[in-house]
């Protein structure tokens, strides 16, 4: 069962909001970070990976963001326009902003972290007036990630934008996407986070993000149903919890329950997981596919994205997709 009932007529499918950055991955892997010395440059930044993904599925896909005015923010804007990716949304910083970096170590294939470089960067520096009403509307869904509300006016954009989008019958989709460097105050991120979920549609994250939310509401001892029934009574049809490794859950107003798998895969690095998984799910949702079938899709890219070297680049095409689906070996792991 899909409760989701998209506007079909939009020319777009999915515009995502927020940051749009630049992955620099180890290439020496199974080392700490201090003893590495080169790194492959990929566009990163979880909804510029989900928008990748989503195109490289073959979806109509747009990006309201803002990049730094130098290589770095011309690299990454080239390459969504490469990969079909609608850009009238991006603006340029003018105020000497920089891109936001992400060095990623792969100590082992379990083993993988994130150090990121956030200060001054362009991506949250996105305002208000740069959110187009009538761009907005030309969509069926609109990706909100959660790192887009980590400071002002970012933040007053991303709120901006889901008023649009909820005036404009626009399918509200929230991958929450926690970064704790990015934020200075749990207090703060829950409140915000909260805030935002009130008007989404679907709600996306895994067993941690969802408890850094409720723990400002000293809410003891949930569990994935309870999450996921305190959504039911502000906008959500369905939200989605994922556990790494032992696969995902989702659950929808009606009471039902959906669980997935995963489909076991040499992991590489197991950053790209998350966005893989979105960019997929949200493609199952939106072909019409049955809850648990969008989940397995979301499982069959996130299983190749964690095998391969970088998250954007190594998006699957949907002919990747669907055969992984059909050879690739799919465990129903149990959790929860
Ligand atoms: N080790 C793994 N092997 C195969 N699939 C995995 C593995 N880890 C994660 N996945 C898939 O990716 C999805 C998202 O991964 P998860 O780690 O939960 O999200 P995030 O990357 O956002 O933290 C999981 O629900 C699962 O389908
Ligand atoms: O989101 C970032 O800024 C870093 C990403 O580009 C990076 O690829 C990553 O961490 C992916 O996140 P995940 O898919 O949630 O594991």
């Amino acid at each position: 069962m899909n409760p989701l009932k998209f506007e079909t007529t939009r020319p777009l499918d999915i515009i995502a909001i927020g940051r749009l950055c630049i992955d620099l991955n180890a290439n020496e892997i199974n080392r700490p970070m201090e003893e590495t010395n080169t790194f492959t440059k990929y566009v990163g930044g979880s909804p510029a990976n989900i928008a990748i993904g989503s195109a490289r599925l073959g979806q109509k896909t747009g990006f309201i963001g803002k990049v730094a005015d130098d290589q770095m923010g011309r690299f990454i804007t080239g390459y969504l326009e490469k990969n079909s990716i609608d850009t009238k949304g991006i603006t340029v910083d003018r105020t000497g902003a920089v891109t936001g970096l992400a060095f990623t170590e792969i100590k082992s294939p379990s083993e993988c972290s994130i150090l990121m470089y956030r200060d001054n960067v362009a991506d949250l520096k996105l305002h208000p007036k740069e959110v187009d009403e009538e761009y907005i509307k030309q969509s069926k869904v609109l990706l909100v990630s959660g790192t887009a509300l980590a400071k002002s006016p970012s933040r007053e954009a991303v709120f901006l934008a889901l008023e649009y989008a909820v005036k404009h019958k626009v399918t509200v989709i929230f991958d929450l996407d926690y970064r704790p460097y990015t934020w200075v105050d749990e207090a703060e991120t829950a409140v915000y986070y909260n805030l935002a979920a009130e008007k989404c549609d679907v709600i996306i994250g895994t067993r941690e993000e969802f408890d850094m939310m409720e723990k400002l509401l000293n809410i003891e001892e949930s569990d994935d149903r309870h999450t996921a029934s305190r959504w039911f009574s502000y906008r959500a049809e369905l939200v989605v919890i994922k556990h790494g490794g032992s696969g995902s859950i989702a659950y929808t107003k009606d009471g039902m329950s959906h669980r997935s798998g995963i489909f076991p895969t040499n992991v590489l690095k197991t950053f790209g997981a998350g966005d893989s998984y979105a960019s997929a799910f949200i493609y199952g949702l939106m072909k019409g596919k049955e809850v648990s079938e969008a989940m397995k899709m979301g499982s069959a890219s996130a299983s190749i994205v964690i095998s391969r070297h970088s998250c954007s680049d190594a998006m699957p095409t949907e002919e990747e997709l669907l055969n992984h689906m059909e050879t690739a070996y799919y465990e129903l792991a149990q959790h929860g």
